[in-house]
């Protein structure tokens, strides 16, 4: 039996880069009910701006391999993203072009198109049946074409050229050749051939609409060009070429589309798989040796012989110009970006800044003693305010002293008589003051050093046009809450528990009858509001702070952090671990619903389960 012959082509199996193109697509009215404007536009053949949301005078700049305007045709993509790959499949090296982006940007536009615009597939099927033809017989190879489509619809993978079958299993030969038993293959040896089957099946691929698009795609097609050339002489070596034409589906924020049930199920894998493959190209990409996670979906797992080793890939990241796709097309820039070994820093989640700071000794023997006169600690606590500059300063380490003597406070009244109770009572409610003071100043401060950070620092481009501005609308503001830039976190990671022991006192001097069971039990038995009954009986400011608490881990737990909060497994934390790195941060607790799986029961009970737990320690 034939055997494939590996064909190096001098690269480094790990370094391999994927080329990253963009392609924005033209301004459409329909799609701009505000009438606001492109927030986006290309400089020239490589560069573009967007702008820069928290100030509209300016913009922020991109640089990428190949930018296609607005006005670039089917036949310029083509031609300068895809074409000059396709030579490699007939070498016996593997090929892919994927099309990435928000929905609606114009993936299947660019990869599909129309039949009087036919996009990179139909293109590049006639190239390679040109190719072949153009070889002479006399190179000494006989070749073979054939095809395969499939689409990865919630992790499950189904062969578009046979639609009755199941889900089909991914293998891998000895050769590291990523096989799928059962999966139908065509031989084909005209383009006609291939237009008589490929049709077809593409009306079988799964869409649907969504409020973002009406002919929306809920699944990744695979389109696979299989080349196989066999030596006319002895020893007849064959070698195999293939070419993966990858039509994702659209990164999506559900808060936009107004997915429900099956579509937010269907949102849930898409993303999931999406954040997969920006892992895979991260780590192609950044040439170390780490492991790179093919098999942590089904379409890397795919993918996997046509992403880096030897293979040459083309993303073409595809963008729409509109503001109601600001965030999408800020977060496909940024993925496409790292795709690309930018390090965009105002747009990375490096500019979140966790600074540790350790307590002093005296801090935390002082804290907790309730001795020490509640003047000096005032006065210590305003010196270290303003010691600090804003970019250095530490709100949480003062935060944590006040903590920790409410906490001494709190535990003393429970023993002390009624006159020296009353005293420690009002400096409890001084001291709570005081705290949340520090805290509307923390948020003042992050969001200062937000804004200085996404315009403070421009790494790869000096930033003065002003040109592009946003058309003055008297329509209300796009939600701040899909904002991808991150302010700066300057506040000190806090284990969840720790925080909530506070709450759990206040609680106690507050209905000091209430038993914890009380506090577990929601009257009513409703969950479902926002504000649930079992919220209503704690102190707001000190919920709000629970929150505030949780949010951040949230926003910058790592896995084993996330999975430290209550209700949050393995496959949870991963589901926000992918989320986070498509939408960027949640901007509030509440937004956790967006993540797969999690109903608004669920995230009720998550959150009476995260600060009840901690109290009952
Ligand atoms: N470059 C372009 N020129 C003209 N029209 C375009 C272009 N790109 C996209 N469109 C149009 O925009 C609309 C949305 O495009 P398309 O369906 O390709 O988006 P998509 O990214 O594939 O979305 P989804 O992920 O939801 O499937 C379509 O009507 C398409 O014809």
């Amino acid at each position: 039996m034939a055997t494939r012959v590996a064909v190096s082509d001098g690269g480094n199996k790990k370094t391999s880069r994927v080329r990253v193109a963009v392609r924005l697509r033209p301004y459409m009215n329909k799609e701009d009910e505000k009438s606001e404007g492109p927030c986006v536009r290309g400089l020239d053949s490589q560069n573009l701006e967007i702008i820069n949301w928290r100030n509209a005078t300016e913009t922020v700049k991109y640089h990428f391999d190949v930018f296609h305007g607005e006005q670039t045709t089917q036949q310029e993509v083509f031609l300068s993203s895809v074409k000059p790959i396709l030579p490699h499949i007939f070498n016996g090296q593997n090929a892919s072009v994927f099309a990435y982006g928000p929905t609606g940007a114009g993936k299947t536009h660019t990869m599909l198109g129309s039949s009087e615009q036919p996009g990179v597939i139909p293109r590049a099927v006639r190239e390679v049946f040109k190719l072949v033809k153009a070889k002479d017989a006399s190179d000494g190879w006989d070749y073979s074409i054939g095809m395969s489509y499939l689409e990865i619809y919630n992790e499950k993978v189904l062969d578009l050229l046979s639609p009755n079958s199941q889900d089909l299993p991914i293998r891998e030969d000895k050769d590291k050749n990523i096989l799928i038993p059962g999966l139908t293959h065509m031989n084909i040896s005209k383009f006609a051939d291939f237009d008589k089957h490929f049709v077809p099946a593409t009306l079988n691929r799964t869409t649907a609409s969504t409020k973002l698009n009406q002919r929306s795609s809920r699944s990744h097609a695979i389109l696979l060009i299989k080349v196989v050339r066999t030596q006319q002489q002895l020893p007849h070596r064959q070698q195999t070429g293939k070419l993966y034409l990858v039509d994702l589906a659209g990164s999506e924020d559900n808060r936009r589309t107004g997915n429900q049930g099956i579509r937010l199920k269907e949102s849930g894998a898409i993303n999931l798989s999406l954040f997969t493959l920006s892992k895979v190209v991260d780590s192609l990409n950044s040439g170390t040796s780490v492991r790179v996670p093919y098999r942590d979906s089904k379409l890397t797992r795919l993918l996997q012989d046509s992403l880096g080793g030897s293979a040459h890939s083309v993303m073409i990241t595809n963008i729409a110009p509109e503001y109601k796709y600001y965030f999408d097309t800020f977060s496909a820039l940024n993925f496409a970006a790292k795709s690309k070994l930018i390090v965009n820093k105002p747009f990375t989640r490096e500019t979140v800044a966790v600074v540790p700071v350790k307590r002093s000794r005296e801090e935390r023997e002082t804290g907790g003693s309730g001795t020490e006169p509640q003047k000096k600690k005032h006065k210590e606590e305003k010196k270290s305010e303003h010691d600090a500059s804003p970019s250095t300063r530490n709100h949480s380490s003062s935060d944590q002293s006040l903590m920790d003597r409410l906490i001494a406070l709190e535990k003393r009244t429970m023993s002390s008589q009624d006159k020296e109770r009353l005293a420690m009572l009002k400096e409890i409610k001084e001291l709570k003051e005081k705290q949340r003071e520090l805290e509307s100043k923390a948020m003042l401060f992050s969001q200062l050093a937000g804004e200085k950070s996404i315009t403070g620092q421009e790494p790869d481009f000096e930033n003065k046009t002003t040109a592009l501005r946003r058309k003055q609308s008297d329509a209300t503001k796009p939600n701040k809450q899909q904002a991808v830039v991150q302010p700066l976190q300057v506040s000190q990671r806090q284990p969840l528990q720790q925080l909530l022991v506070v709450k759990k006192q206040s609680v106690c001097i507050k209905k000091k009858e209430e038993t914890y069971s009380d506090l577990i039990e929601a009257p009513g038995g409703k969950e479902n509001n926002t504000k649930s009954a079992w919220e209503s009986q704690l102190d707001q400011s000190m919920v709000d702070q629970s929150k505030q608490k949780i949010l951040q881990i949230l926003n910058t737990g790592c896995l084993k952090e996330l999975k430290s909060l209550q209700q949050i497994g393995d496959k949870k934390a991963k589901l926000i671990l992918g989320w986070r790195e498509i939408h960027g941060h949640f901007a509030k607790v509440e937004d956790l619903i967006q993540v797969e799986g999690m109903t608004e029961k669920r995230f009720s009970s998550f959150m009476k389960a995260n600060i009840v737990s901690a109290m009952g320690k």
